[in-house]
């Protein structure tokens, strides 16, 4: 069964789309960026700005919202999510932000109603703690960071 999603829509983001899957198959949600019209969001090359998207979200408990960069603006303007992926807690009501990273040449625009980032909504599994000494060993062992060879 489908995961349903509330979604309170703040009045800066009266107007806007709600969030949509763009495709049939799409995984993410694309989110748009709610800024006034006339209060775009200029992001310099390797600066940062928080880009409010004028949305509360109900995600059920069990699952998470991962606020993910769209391939597109990174391809064509360097723009990408500085802590992606963003972690969108199930019990949080405040306002989503998408924390966007300029990493291009050229100066960034965001205006209101561009699409800056895509949520997924995904299961989320909470572990029990168990504090423990290293008990059975296995083939890695501590091997990481390339142990296994480049090619
Ligand atoms: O891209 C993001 C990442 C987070 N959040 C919101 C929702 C999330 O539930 C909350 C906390 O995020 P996170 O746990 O990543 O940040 P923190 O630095 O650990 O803050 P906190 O101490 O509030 O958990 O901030 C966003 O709106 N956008
Ligand atoms: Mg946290």
């Amino acid at each position: 069964m489908k995961p349903s999603l509330g979604v309170v829509r703040l009045p800066h983001a009266h107007g806007l789309d709600l969030p949509a899957y763009e495709s049939v198959g799409a995984a993410g949600l694309d989110l748009r960026a709610a800024v006034a019209d006339d209060r775009p969001i200029l992001i310099l090359p390797g600066r940062r700005a928080l880009v409010p998207t004028g949305l509360i979200l109900e995600i059920p408990e069990g699952f998470e919202g991962q606020v993910r960069p769209r391939s597109g603006l990174a391809l064509k303007h360097g723009i990408t999510c500085l802590n992606t992926p963003g972690t969108i807690d199930w019990d949080y009501r405040g306002e989503v932000k998408v924390l966007l990273v300029n990493l291009g040449d050229d100066d960034f625009t965001v205006t209101r109603g561009m699409r800056v980032a895509q949520l997924v909504i995904a299961p989320v599994a909470r572990a029990v703690i168990e504090e423990r000494s290293l008990a059975g060993g296995t083939a890695r062992g501590a091997g990481g960071f390339g142990s296994t060879g480049t090619a």
